[in-house]
């Protein structure tokens, strides 16, 4: 959990209000806009996120958060605008390049993905991005010693995430929460320094919720960057560090968890919307 103390020195003195600069931003987006026919999913002017933080990335359906994400990692093209990584402009980067500069994206198990053994799927995750249009992918021939790296690699983190018995399983086999860990688990098959998770508690059993947490917050405090899409409130203001809304495809609001909480635009927009909904 984010302590106030351990927030206050990672972000140092940042404003909570849209675009704010970060004390050492390790993404800056610039001018980046999306559109589909007349419809403009994202238009964001500024953002920056902070090297070693949690940033949480929430908003009502349809604000553009997906479609961010798929930018940002190189899933799709943006009509205009530039971003960089680590110092490096990455835009218009393919999800390999972007991969191999240390920013990878989870992606849900798609049905090609099931019929694979856990340990075929981490074997893909070193194959870098691993996304949609590689949903019908076999593995490569690997080099000999490169495969049995990999191996070693993968069942290391079969370990820490508690896979290991289900190593020669279908994924398919797996339960929600458990897909959910194979997910994480092979994007840190490249050992990147920034991991965007696309809904990390969807469809997870609450005794897995807890384990879960645990190891989103276990890769902040090992200096990786964290930033992750989520519809569920309470992991949202329990272990972000920052949180940045999106309403129709801008930034409305960022700021700490007390910062959101308290802010009226996002409640008008957002929080007070899905209480009246219910939560989901
Ligand atoms: N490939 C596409 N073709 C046409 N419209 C699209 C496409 N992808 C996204 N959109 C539209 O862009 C807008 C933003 O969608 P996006 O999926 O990014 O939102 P989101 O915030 O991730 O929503 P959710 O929380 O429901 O997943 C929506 O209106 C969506 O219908």
């Amino acid at each position: 959990m984010s302590s106030d103390e351990t927030v206050v020195d990672r972000m140092g003195a940042a404003d909570a209000v849209p675009g704010s600069a970060k004390p050492d931003p390790i993404l800056v987006v610039d001018g980046v806009r999306r559109s589909f026919g007349g419809l403009t999913a994202v238009d964001v002017e500024h953002l920056e996120v902070q090297r070693g933080t949690i940033t949480a990335l929430i908003g009502p359906n349809g604000a553009g958060k997906s479609t961010l994400f798929n930018l940002l990692t190189g899933f799709d093209r943006a009509d205009r605008g530039r971003w960089s990584f680590d110092g490096r402009q990455i835009g218009g980067r393919s999800g390999h390049q972007v991969a191999r500069a240390g920013m990878v994206r989870t992606f849900q198990l798609t049905k090609a993905l099931t019929r694979m053994s856990v340990l075929d799927n981490m074997l893909l995750g070193a194959q870098g991005q691993l996304g949609e249009r590689l949903a019908g992918a076999f593995l490569r021939p690997m080099w000999k010693s490169q495969e049995k790296e990999n191996t070693a690699r993968a069942l290391e983190l079969l370990e820490r995430f508690k896979l290991i018995d289900k190593r020669d399983e279908i994924a398919g086999a797996l339960s929600g929460g458990q897909r959910k860990l194979l997910e994480m688990a092979r994007a840190l098959m490249t050992d990147p320094s920034t991991i965007m998770l696309d809904e990390p508690m969807a469809g997870v059993n609450p005794a897995l919720v807890q384990s879960l947490l645990g190891h989103i917050t276990s890769l902040r405090d090992e200096g990786k960057t964290v930033l992750f899409v989520e519809h569920d409130m309470d992991v949202i203001m329990g272990i972000s560090d920052w949180i940045v809304v999106l309403a129709q495809g801008q930034v409305i609001a960022e700021g700490r968890p007390s910062d959101i909480r308290s802010n009226q635009q996002v409640i008008d927009a957002y929080l007070g919307a899905r209480e009246e909904d219910g939560d989901e």
